[in-house]
């Protein structure tokens, strides 16, 4: 064992490496590249090994800022390096990328180890790739969830109904959330939403919120939100609920995968963890969407709502169209701005976005017992349409930390390029993979005004030199790529009626 004091490095290197002088290694079992088990007052983690001869003192270890993000580590803690045996996991994510099924306390031990820092990121890819290549059958998505929710926080409400609506995600410009909640909390149903930040999207909820006010809130914060609210809409990451999801969510975005176990057990453990009784799941589905069919959907539906039954959660999924993105915004501050045009005035806003977000605030209404079966849509509406959801949302704001601002106070990207029509025609597709391309190109969703406005939808006629879309960035050198990856892959596809020519074989 070698005894060390914390020295924090304030750099993102995005790997679990320490430092250590290559004095303090002489003699001892430990090389570079090896990995270590840290272990410190904050928590544990595994870390690969790097020697140096100035970069840290004898007697110091240093620890990027990537661990603190996960364990509070502080400078000058105490560290106690160990040999990090190889973890029993390593054994059972071999077994998942030979597709053999895994039983259940071979999850349970790898959901622990993941969670406890045990495992490197190449362990953790492993296992989410060969969750993506192979698959689970329902029993060890089951053990999982539970897993999932169990090394986690779980918040208790001190009554029953308590809802929520979740999206998996998968189409461009899903600000529905910020609609649903406000509408949902505003008829005195208790809503206390969790998002993830963005895993295939170019602007997470937990994204788009964030250009509003706090997302990062604590436990206590939450319960402090939603009790003079009745909703929140914060990001799961920053509290202990289900830790293991924003571990395998920061995997999952690099690769752009959402692997249908880690898709079920994500939502679902995050929504036990909450403490939700009634949850509304949205299935985007349609060409370019994470489902393809309705048959998909309902399969998926299917798994959902059998998942839910096994852990006490009364599921209603809604299969809702994916096929393009919704509403026009892509983008963290173009959709919070978006979504603040439908709750200042519905008429302005996309048909798409009002449609989806009364239709799913419906459901919810229906299931909470506030409005009669099949009015859910018309108390959603009228909700929506009095201005009540406008005041909630900004009760809601002001709850967790921001400054309600109306739609034309949200900044977004300085620089900006207009995407013309080439010909004469139709609009005949717009790809949710390649129009979400060229917003992250822009930098979404990191930069969050950074994103696309799309000036038109499927069907609408267009001639040369129309105005198809704008993509916004704050750096003009990004903007430049975005423009260039757009004039490349051609997002928006305009058609005449006569598609092809066909003179001669
Ligand atoms: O589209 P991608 O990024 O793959 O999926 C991630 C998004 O889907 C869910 O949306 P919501 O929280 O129900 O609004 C997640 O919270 C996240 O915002
Ligand atoms: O919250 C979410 C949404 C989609 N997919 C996930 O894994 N988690």
């Amino acid at each position: 064992m070698l005894f060390l004091k914390v020295k924090l490095f304030d750099l993102d290197i995005g790997v679990n490496a320490v430092v250590i002088n290559e004095e303090d290694l002489k003699g001892t079992p430990y090389y570079p590249q090896d990995r270590v088990l840290v272990e410190t007052p904050a928590g544990s983690f595994v870390g690969v090994l790097h020697s140096t001869k100035t970069l840290v003192n004898k007697g110091e270890i240093g620890i990027f800022r990537e661990i603190t993000k996960e364990i509070p580590i502080k400078d000058g803690d105490e560290a106690i390096i160990r040999h990090a045996e190889t973890p029993l996991s390593v054994a059972y994510i071999r077994k998942k990328m030979d597709g053999q099924t895994l039983k259940p306390e071979e999850i349970h031990t790898i959901i622990d180890e993941m969670v406890t820092g045990k495992l490197s990121n190449i362990e953790n890819t492993a296992f989410v790739t060969s969750l993506y290549i192979n698959g689970m059958d329902m029993k060890e998505i089951e053990e999982m969830t539970r897993r999932m929710a169990e090394t986690g926080d779980m918040i208790d409400w001190d009554e029953s109904l308590v809802v929520d609506v979740h999206s998996i995600g998968g189409v461009p410009g899903n600000k529905t959330a910020l609609l649903v909640v406000p509408i949902v909390a505003a008829a005195g149903l208790t809503i206390p939403k969790t998002s993830s930040r963005a895993i295939t999207s170019a602007a997470g909820t937990a994204d788009v919120v964030e250009v509003l006010t706090r997302v990062d809130l604590s436990l206590d914060e939450i319960k402090q939100v939603v009790t003079t609210t009745n909703g929140c809409m914060v990001w799961g990451g920053a509290i202990d609920l289900a830790p293991a999801d924003d571990i395998t969510i920061n995997i999952e975005r690099p690769l752009s995968i959402d692997p249908e176990p880690l898709l079920l057990s994500s939502v679902m453990a995050k929504k036990i963890a909450a403490g939700i009784k009634y949850l509304v799941i949205d299935i985007p589905t349609g060409e370019g969407a994470k489902v393809k069919t309705i048959d998909e959907a309902a399969s998926l539906a299917r798994k959902f709502i059998e998942l839910g039954g096994r852990v006490n959660v009364h599921i209603e999924c809604a299969i809702t169209y994916g096929g393009q993105p919704i509403g026009r915004a892509i983008g963290p501050a173009l959709e919070a701005r978006e979504a603040l045009i439908a709750l200042e005035n519905y008429k302005e806003a996309p048909s798409s976005l009002i449609e989806k977000a009364v239709s799913l605030a419906g459901v919810l209404l229906e299931i909470g017992g506030v409005a009669p079966p099949k009015k859910g849509k018309d108390v959603a509406e009228e909700i929506l349409t009095s201005g009540k959801a406008l005041e909630k949302m900004h009760e809601i704001i002001t709850a967790q930390g921001g400054e309600p601002k109306s739609s034309d106070e949200i900044e977004i990207g300085e620089y900006k390029a207009e995407i013309i029509a080439p010909i004469d025609g139709y609009v005949t597709q717009i790809s949710n993979k390649l129009i979400t391309k060229v917003a992250k190109e822009a930098g979404a969703p990191k930069d969050k005004k950074a994103g696309v406005l799309l000036n038109v939808k499927i069907g609408n006629e267009v001639e040369k030199g129309d105005l198809l879309y704008t993509i916004y960035s704050s750096s003009e050198e990004r903007l430049n790529s975005a423009v260039k990856l757009a004039r490349r892959t051609y997002p928006i596809k305009v058609e005449g009626m006569l598609l092809k020519r066909i003179s001669k074989f």
